[in-house]
């Protein structure tokens, strides 16, 4: 492909050198460089990726896309720009055929819920026949093929590169998380979206944005830029659902377990095993707990209508889905307890995990809660988590969840500071996760849950810049066994 080509969508300050050169690929990262390939340089947090161009042309690169020109190296040519930001989604777009036009890509952001409402959705529509890629936490998926995940939402070029391969494999759908990191850092820039959805707002990532309202803006930048033919369905229960979207050119649809709106549910029965609801009229019994399942329940339906499905026929493949790893995940221990491993790693959702699993219990059996907080994450929520694990657990355990590079106990009594003499009387702490789940299931009793928050599906915990092998339902199991 000629570099001109994929310069379509965007406005050069300057070219010095030849535009029709072809191009092998794109990058936004030196290190990856290969003969031909197009280097973008991009302003990052750490470091300023202009000063890898040298390192660039060096490994083979060809071309540069810039915002400062550097001096000119011959048989290169520089594409300058005033944001490569800006321009790196767009530019990746085009150099992988425009992937996102060939499928219809719904997105949905939110601080919580996004994983659940993507898979399900990704679940869902496998179930009514069609190929479906799916970008999320997790796992990402071309298919029913799996590519591991290390964000929530990938890299523009990444991203770019997947959806591609969707289009290959014949994909008709793909459903997406979008972080409020990925839409602040346009890595979905370009890309063209038949349909977003919102979930909820509540402080997390305060680290990277800084203020709320920042961190609100983020989200709210992503239904700001849907085009006129796409959907944008909100959550009307939730204080910054309306929001969201008040400049949007989409279609715009909401969801409620309360108010009025056009997708609406309520809970007529819940177990352990699932809920029964009411749906738009319509009877469903589902496999999920928790009132916030409901929502999430809703927000696919909604999303499932506006792509043309009936809801009868919606409703009969909903009632088959069962919860996504880690989410709201029970094992039942040999001496009758139930544990629950859950992905909660905020104090919302962590209240709301909590509520899911008192609305079961019914005040029959003792919460016991394992949990802690992530290393060089947002600070500010750790008291906060601390005060919901307690405010709704008989006993809590704070223990390590990813230290990454601070000091597990530093992390913990960061969160132990939130909780005054009373509260403490309730907690102990121990630094090792896995000693930490088994001191918790000694403590529990037939009838009771043991709430395991914070790690859901991953599989390694993180110190010091090394994934060491762990995973919560493993060690359940394990516990189990022995
Ligand atoms: C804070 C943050 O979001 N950082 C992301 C950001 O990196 P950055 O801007 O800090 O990059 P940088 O290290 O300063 O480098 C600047 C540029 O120089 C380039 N470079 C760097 C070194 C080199 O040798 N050569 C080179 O070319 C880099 O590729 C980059 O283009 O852009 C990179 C490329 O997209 C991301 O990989 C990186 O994610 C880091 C690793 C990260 O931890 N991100 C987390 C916080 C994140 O994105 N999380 C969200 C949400 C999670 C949630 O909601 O729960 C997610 O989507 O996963
Ligand atoms: N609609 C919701 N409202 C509040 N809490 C929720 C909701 N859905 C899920 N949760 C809780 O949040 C946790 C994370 O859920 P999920 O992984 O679906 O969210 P996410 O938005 O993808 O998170 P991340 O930002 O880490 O990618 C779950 O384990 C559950 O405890
Ligand atoms: N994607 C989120 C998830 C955090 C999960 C928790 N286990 C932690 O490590 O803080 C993040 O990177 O902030
Ligand atoms: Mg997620």
């Amino acid at each position: 492909m000629k570099l001109n080509e994929v310069l379509k969508n965007i406005h050069p300050i300057k070219i010095v050198g030849d535009a029709e050169v072809e191009i092998t690929g794109v990058n936004i990262d030196s290190r990856r460089i290969k003969a031909g390939h197009l280097f973008i340089a991009m302003k990052g947090t750490q470091v300023d990726g202009h000063q890898f161009i040298a390192k660039a042309i060096e490994l083979g690169g060809k071309s540069i896309l810039c915002e400062d020109l550097p001096e000119p190296v011959g048989g290169v040519t520089y594409v300058q720009v005033a944001s490569t930001e800006d321009a790196a989604g767009k530019v990746a777009t085009l150099f992988y055929g425009d992937p996102s036009r060939k499928l219809k890509l719904v997105g949905v952001t939110g601080t919580n819920g996004k994983t659940t409402i993507a898979t399900l959705l990704y679940n869902m529509f496998r179930k009514f026949g069609h190929k479906v890629g799916l970008l999320s936490t997790v796992c990402n998926y071309v298919d029913d093929q799996p590519i591991p995940a290390d964000h929530t939402t990938p890299d523009p070029i990444e991203l770019n590169e997947l959806l591609a391969k969707m289009v290959e494999a014949g994909c008709e759908y793909a459903f997406m998380e979008c972080s409020s990191h990925a839409i602040h850092q346009k890595r979905i820039g370009g890309l063209k979206f038949a349909g977003g959805l919102f979930t909820n707002l509540t402080r997390d990532h305060l680290d990277y944005h800084k203020t709320f309202e920042n961190y609100r803006n983020a989200k709210k930048a992503f239904f700001d830029g849907l085009p006129k033919d796409a959907f944008a369905i909100t959550n009307a229960d939730d204080k910054n659902g309306m929001v969201m979207v008040q400049n949007t050119k989409a279609t715009v649809k909401t969801y409620s377990t309360r108010t009025l709106a056009d997708f609406r549910a309520r809970i007529l029965e819940c177990h352990f095993e699932g809920m029964y609801l009411e749906i738009d009229g319509r009877e469903v019994g589902v496999q999920f707990i928790g009132k916030f399942n409901v929502s999430n329940i809703l927000a696919v339906y909604g999303a499932a209508v506006m792509l043309g499905k009936k809801p009868e026929d919606i409703l009969l493949v909903l009632s088959t889905l069962h919860s996504v790893s880690g989410r709201l995940e029970p094992i039942r221990s040999p001496e009758g307890f139930t544990a629950i491993v859950d992905y909660a790693h905020t104090p919302d959702a962590l209240a709301n995990v909590l509520n899911a699993i008192h609305e079961v219990l019914d005040g029959k059996g003792h919460v016991i809660t394992v949990c802690g907080a992530g290393g060089n994450r947002d600070k500010g929520k750790r008291p906060l988590m601390a005060q919901e694990a307690v405010r709704q657990s008989d006993r809590v355990i704070i223990t390590s969840d990813n230290p990454r590079f601070e000091e597990p106990q530093a992390i913990i009594n960061d969160m132990l500071a939130g909780l005054n003499d009373q509260q403490l009387r309730k907690v102990i702490s121990i630094v090792d996760r896995k000693e930490a789940i088994r001191t918790a299931c000694m403590m529990a009793k037939r009838g009771d849950v043991v709430l395991v928050a914070g790690k859901g599906h991953e599989d390694y915990q993180e110190i010091k810049g090394v994934k060491h092998h762990f995973d919560d339902k493993e060690v359940l199991h394990d516990i189990f066994k022995a």
